[in-house]
């Protein structure tokens, strides 16, 4: 399912956050890269329909979000990770799930089912009678990740979704969600390009509410080899060159797009 921006511009009071951003993707796993406050939680939440643009145009599979039909029929397709979610401490896993799909509209019978496959595309079938509580870090993300898949939606938005996690929790959480973007529109934000580098083949980069790149991966690869030493040396990792280059990439693309 596809999902486009046409020049999105968003402000808190007098503050923007996002300026004219017009953005399309589709099926796969899909980057969302940019420092902190560059706007990505902004942006995922204008598609979520938490916000609403000051301007432009957001649309889901076709369906506008200025309308409110069109807000109802996006968000049966929507599953959203928040950075920061709260679960009850007491409740099992299993439950959690199916609530959220009732939550989500499903009919009731059906709700039980839900949450068992969500677990299973989590990666966390085996502790759907455990207490929340119990949970450690990365399986309390992956908890998260299954609500976000409760009501099966076409569409799957994860902010920071890899946030605190230790490496061997963020392998299993890159895993769940490189299978889940083999059938649905993944988009997954970061400030970091570690993670977005081994999940993704598209990316867009914001910096001050701007989209300043959008492309594959190896454009941006490109363009950070160029920005960074002028030389494409394989041997050092995308993510770490990303950081170094950073501020350089941002001329550079200003530069090219002015
Ligand atoms: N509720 C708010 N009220 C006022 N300003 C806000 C609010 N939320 C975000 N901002 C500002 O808008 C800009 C974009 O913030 P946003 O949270 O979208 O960035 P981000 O890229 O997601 O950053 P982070 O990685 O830190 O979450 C920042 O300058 C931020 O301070």
């Amino acid at each position: 399912m596809d999902v486009a921006f046409t020049d999105v511009s968003f402000s808190y009071g007098r503050k923007p956050a996002l300026a004219n951003v017009t953005w399309e993707f589709g099926a796969g796993v899909t980057g969302l890269l940019g420092p902190n406050g560059a706007g990505k939680t902004t942006l995922l939440s204008l598609l979520v329909t938490l916000l609403r643009p000051h301007s432009g145009r957001i649309a889901v599979g076709g369906n506008g979000l200025e309308h409110s039909s069109g807000r109802r029929a996006a968000r049966r397709e929507l599953g959203f990770l928040p950075q920061r979610f709260s679960l009850a401490p007491e409740m099992r896993v299993h439950d959690t799930v199916e609530y959220t799909a009732w939550v989500h509209g499903l009919p009731g019978a059906e709700c039980s089912a839900a949450a068992e496959r969500a677990l299973r595309e989590a990666g966390i079938g085996e502790l759907a009678r455990a207490r929340v509580r119990t949970l450690s870090g990365g399986q309390r993300q992956r908890l998260g990740l299954a609500a976000a898949l409760a009501h099966n939606p076409s569409v799957v938005i994860l902010d920071e979704p890899t946030v605190g996690l230790d490496p061997g929790q963020r392998l299993r959480m890159r895993e769940r969600i490189a299978a889940i973007g083999a059938d649905r529109t993944v988009v997954i934000s970061s400030h970091l390009l570690e993670d977005i580098e081994h999940l993704c083949h598209r990316v867009g980069v914001l910096a001050e509410g701007r989209l300043i790149f959008a492309g594959d991966l190896q454009e941006l690869n490109d363009a950070i080899a160029d920005a960074d030493t002028g030389s494409h040396d394989d041997s050092v990792t995308l993510g770490s060159r990303f950081e170094r280059a950073y501020d350089v990439l941002i001329a550079r693309l200003e530069g090219g797009a002015g």
